[in-house]
């Protein structure tokens, strides 16, 4: 034999070994995945839930529609199984349901995080669906990154910064009060959310940049506002198509495309609007670096992006900042539109509240030449906050957020293993018929006086709890506080007789078709 010959046999006998040994590790590696997963999935089968598995989508066939039939579903099962339930996302994927105070403070006070891609990081999760939009701002990015944006960001929910945003609320308020004046002359109807988002839109902008964009008056075509409303229903129409989870399919689809359309567009804007403050801010450097801007003027969210500094002494990236800015016009535009709007179909619904409201209001406008809500008349509207509190209980203005479990937890006996994911579904908390008296009445003595001794500290969860809890919530109760004491002060709200209001669940809760109230003006 031939030394090249010995050569090649040995070549080949390397090969052979090298095959073997990679087809055992294949094998092994899928035993052990098998394994791993069925150890996994063992725990969710002794769960509470729907039995009637599919091989292909598991049990999400049995998942509630976003609409009147799918909360009448939610209702069934809390009633079969009051505290959490288990879904099959297909046949690997399980995610757990929670709607109980006991359950849902084991999640938010956990260190959990937003969910980020499962599937092999092939599908996207809800939150990252709006990345390319928000980027890695508050809502979306977890861990260290996090923490730094909420340490920079808080100073901006201060209550020097907010205390002069009353102003800018009070004078969109003018507007819409204007507005609903007409249709109350003509005895004609308004929609809630669009004279709404109208109004929330125009003083998140010159809150959020120190621009006026008079949109209430140019109305809903203005790009900007178009646009991010477009964002706004693509995020949710796209979550609701599960073939659409997959970013390299869905940048392939006429929606991607126009999605990231919109998305160019909206930083566009939002750059244009920071690149101004930026340039306000170079001129009065002198009483920034005295930190005495706020003492001047209105600071707007992102001058005090822009003057942030962290430990380090380091500020925040240009797209650090357009992110937040973004975020906060998400957060704080769909948000409060929806609050508002279930807020005056509740008055206009159950009209011995709005009676009550207009009492308080009356009684604390009296002897004053202008209907102006003050910094100060805060404290002073305890029936009107029960009755915004009570709206968004009742229509839940975040029906659901999403964790993914970092370590294994004990909900209810059942080990639940860390990846899983976890929906606290806060429509249903706020329904539980294990802890609300009449869920589906409009009760805002609930949220007053000893009453409220009665409701556990994770019951009532509008703006979530824990770290993670709505970084924008006084200012939102600021400006719905406003709002609807200054509008059932001036009227007397009626629901049109001719219109059904079906409720519609989206990131944001919604009416299918909106909500028509008639105005009569009120005599004083
Ligand atoms: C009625 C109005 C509002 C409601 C019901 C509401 C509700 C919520 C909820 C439930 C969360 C938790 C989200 C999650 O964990 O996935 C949240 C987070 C957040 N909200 Fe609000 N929100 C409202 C208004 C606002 C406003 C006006 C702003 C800003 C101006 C805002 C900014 C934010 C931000 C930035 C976060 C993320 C906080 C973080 O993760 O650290 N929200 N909100």
């Amino acid at each position: 034999m031939d030394l090249a010959s010995t050569y090649t046999d040995q070549l080949s006998l390397l090969k052979s070994t090298f095959l073997v040994a990679l087809a055992v590790g294949v094998v092994y590696k899928i035993i052990r995945s098998v394994q791993d997963f069925r150890a996994y999935t063992k725990a969710f089968r002794s769960c509470p839930g729907e039995t009637d598995f599919h091989w292909l989508h598991g049990t999400m066939h049995l998942y509630p529609t976003p609409d009147e039939e799918g909360l009448e579903g939610c209702m069934k099962w809390m009633e079969k199984w009051p505290h959490f339930n288990v879904f099959w996302n297909g046949p690997i994927m399980p995610f757990l349901v929670i709607y109980h105070p006991d359950l849902v403070r084991i999640i938010l006070t956990s260190s959990a995080p937003k969910p980020r891609r499962f599937g092999g990081g092939l599908i996207a999760s809800p939150y990252e669906m709006g990345i390319s939009w928000l980027g890695e701002g508050l809502l979306i990015s977890n861990g260290a990154k996090w923490a730094r944006s909420r340490r920079l960001l808080t100073p901006a929910f201060h209550f020097d910064i907010l205390r002069p945003y009353v102003d800018i609320q009070n004078q969109a308020g003018d507007v819409l009060l204007e507005k609903i004046q007409r249709c109350a002359e003509k005895g004609k109807w308004f929609e809630a959310f669009n004279f709404g988002s109208l109004c929330l839109f125009d003083s998140l902008l010159q809150c959020a940049f120190s621009h006026n964009s008079n949109c209430q008056t140019t109305g809903a075509n203005d790009p900007y506002l178009q646009t991010v409303n477009s964002l706004v229903e693509m995020w949710a129409e796209r979550f609701m198509c599960p073939w659409m989870h997959v970013d390299f399919i869905y940048k392939l689809t006429s929606h991607g495309r126009k999605w990231k359309r919109n998305c160019d567009f909206v930083h566009t804007v939002s750059e244009d609007l920071i690149a101004r403050r930026r340039k306000f801010l170079e001129l009065n450097r002198d009483e920034v670096e005295k930190g005495l801007l706020h003492k001047k003027h209105t600071m707007s969210f992102v001058d005090v992006l822009l003057t942030a500094k962290d430990e380090d002494g380091k500020g925040m990236t240009p797209l650090e900042i357009r992110n937040e800015a973004d975020t906060f016009l998400f957060e704080g535009f769909d948000t409060t539109t929806s609050a508002l709007s279930w807020t005056l179909y509740s008055l206009a619904r159950w009209p011995e509240h709005q009676v009550r409201v207009q009492e308080e209001v009356d009684s604390l406008l009296a002897g004053r030449n202008s209907d102006h809500i003050l910094w100060e008349d805060f404290p002073h509207l305890p029936y009107t906050t029960a009755c915004i509190k009570e709206a968004i209980r009742l229509n839940t203005t975040v029906p659901w957020i999403a964790r993914m479990l970092t370590e294994p937890v004990t909900l209810d006996g059942h080990v639940i293993p860390a990846g899983t994911q976890v929906a606290i579904d806060f429509w249903c908390l706020h329904h539980n018929p294990t802890l609300w008296d009449r869920p589906h009445d409009y009760i805002p003595d609930r949220f007053l006086g000893d009453n409220l001794l009665k409701i556990d500290s994770f019951q009532f969860l509008p703006f979530s709890a824990g770290s993670r809890n709505c970084i924008g919530q006084n200012f939102a109760m600021h400006e719905l506080k406003i709002l609807v004491a200054r509008i059932c002060h001036r009227f007397t709200l009626m629901l049109d007789p001719n219109h059904e209001v079906r409720r519609s669940v989206l990131a944001t809760f919604r009416a299918e078709k909106g909500i028509k109230l008639l105005a009569e003006i009120r005599k004083h």
